[in-house]
This record gives C-alpha cells, sequence and structure tokens, in this order.
C-alpha cells in the first residue's frame, strides 16, 4: 500500500467558539500506482487531508502510512524524502532569486542532508538538461536565468519537475493549475499526467474542475464536510459526466452545489 490513511480527524480551534471538526474519520488506502482526483465544496477539507499527509499538520486523531512506513509521529521535513507536492501559487515551489540551474539542484537534494558546498558537477548540468528538456519548454537552454523571470506555466511546470526529480513515493498536487489561464492549465495538466506516467508515480490531485477530475487519474474522491462521499475508479469514472458527477454530489451530501466553486468546471 502507498497510502494507508486510519481514521484521520482533525479540529481547528479546539475548545473555542471558533471549534471547527475539519475531518470526520477519513479512511483511504491508494494502491501504488494509483492517481487519485479529489474534489469537494469550499472548506469540504481537501487542502487539510493533504496537509495531514504531507505533514504540515497533525491529525488530532489517526494514522498516516506512506509506503508501509508509519510517518504519523514525522514532521514535515522529515517527510520530505516521501511525499512531494506541487501548490497552487507558482511562487511556492521555486526560489524567485535563484536560477534554474540552482532551484534544480535543490531540488536535487530534496529529502536528504547532503552538504550544500558540493555545488553543481558536469555531469548534473547534463542530467538538469536532459530533465528540463521534457518539460518541452526549452528551459535546458536557460539554466542561468532567474526563476522570477519565467511565466506562472513554466514555472508550475518547473516546480513539478523539481518535486518528481528524485522519485517520491507520493505526489500531492493542490490545486497546482488553478492560479493559471485555461490554456496553461491544460499545458501543465499534460505535463503532470506525462510525469506521473513516465515515473509511475503515486498521486493525489485536489482539482475545482469536474472536466478535470474526471479526465485525470484512475480513480476520483469527493469529500463533503470532512468525510468521503464518493469513491469511484476505472470504467465507471472514466464514463461519468460533469452533469452526473454534480447530481451524485446532491444525492450523497444532501446539498446543492449551486453557487459552489465546483461548477467553475
Ligand atoms: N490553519 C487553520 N486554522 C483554522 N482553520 C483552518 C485552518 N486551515 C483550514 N481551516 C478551516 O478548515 C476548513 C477546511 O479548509 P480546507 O482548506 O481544508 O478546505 P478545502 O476543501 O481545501 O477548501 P477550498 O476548496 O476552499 O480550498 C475551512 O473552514 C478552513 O477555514
Amino acid at each position: 500500500m502507498q497510502l494507508q490513511l486510519k481514521n484521520i480527524h482533525k479540529t481547528f480551534e479546539a475548545g473555542t467558539v471558533n471549534e471547527n471538526h475539519v475531518l470526520k474519520g477519513i479512511n483511504l488506502n491508494l494502491e501504488a500506482g494509483e492517481v487519485v482526483t479529489l474534489i469537494g465544496g469550499n472548506g469540504a477539507g481537501k487542502s487539510t487531508l493533504l496537509n495531514c499527509i504531507s505533514g504540515a499538520l497533525q491529525p488530532d486523531i489517526g494514522s498516516v502510512e506512506i509506503a508501509g512506513i508509519d510517518v504519523t509521529n514525522w514532521s514535515n521535513s522529515k517527510r520530505a524524502g516521501l511525499v512531494s507536492y506541487v501548490f497552487q501559487d507558482p511562487k511556492m515551489g521555486t526560489a524567485s532569486r535563484l536560477t534554474i540551474k540552482e532551484n534544480m539542484a535543490i531540488a536535487n537534494r530534496r529529502g536528504h542532508k547532503r552538504s550544500l558546498r558540493r555545488g553543481v558537477q558536469k555531469d548534473d548540468l547534463q542530467m538538469m538538461r536532459d530533465q528540463l528538456s521534457r518539460l518541452g519548454l526549452g528551459l535546458e537552454d536557460r539554466l542561468t536565468m532567474e526563476v522570477a523571470y519565467l511565466s506562472g506555466g513554466q514555472r508550475q511546470a518547473l516546480t513539478l519537475l523539481m518535486a518528481t526529480l528524485l522519485r517520491p513515493e507520493l505526489l500531492l498536487l493542490d490545486e497546482h493549475t488553478a492560479a493559471l489561464d485555461p490554456k496553461t492549465s491544460e499545458m501543465v495538466l499534460a505535463l503532470t499526467e506525462k510525469i506521473i506516467g513516465e515515473e509511475k508515480l503515486t498521486a493525489l490531485m485536489i482539482t475545482h474542475n469536474m472536466a478535470d477530475a474526471i479526465r485525470y487519474g484512475n480513480r476520483l474522491i469527493m469529500l463533503h464536510q470532512g468525510q468521503i462521499i464518493l469513491d469511484v475508479s476505472g470504467e465507471e469514472k472514466k464514463n461519468l459526466t460533469v452533469v452526473e458527477l454534480i447530481e451524485m454530489f446532491k444525492q450523497q451530501s444532501g446539498s446543492d452545489v449551486t453557487s459552489d466553486a465546483m461548477l467553475l468546471a
């Protein structure tokens, strides 16, 4: 099992008037190679769930196993050797004032305490060029350019490459194309699919776009008020339509999706 979540609970501001029980007993198993899209309305708990997996947040109850290792009590940085993530904001996954080469060098040390003094060797440079050329964006010829000068899409593509440079046991994508225009989003999603496929990664991807949730991955999960209310895979998922998905949401949750960002698909 690549990911095993057992009875995850998370409450924010416990014991105050603002107490918010966000995750209510999440159980989820992901087999190696599964690519899961995660949808749900605003505030459903999607990011909180990913944060509990990455270690950015600690669940109050429950356990997290990644690639057979119980990481429940591991810090975010200790989990970095196992889990990689890409966030919505293209500025978050890369260091603006550093060059593409320097960013790639950092990615090449993810989860390792290897000395920063080692510097970039000649064979590292060739590896970087080869890796960057996979993106098809010509970044391999701009190794000494500061990342700040890249477009949002180029930057997110680079972030994705960096997150997978050292093969993670699990790749977490938190609406990683939501800040991009539709065409660029499509480009980054196509690259995401390519990299996940080539590296045979296990991935969990949050999206607000229902059409993308159906199109990508082999399994789709819907979260509502901190619980999994829908879990479809294989042919059933492939044959889903956005209209059916909205209908299922209404049935399962007992509420409407009107004015919800889920409809922005
Ligand atoms: N650090 C925090 N402290 C207090 N409340 C939080 C914190 N993080 C999230 N929340 C609350 O938890 C709830 C779930 O948030 P979360 O970001 O997980 O939802 P989401 O499903 O990702 O929503 P969206 O699609 O809007 O991003 C929200 O009500 C949010 O305000």
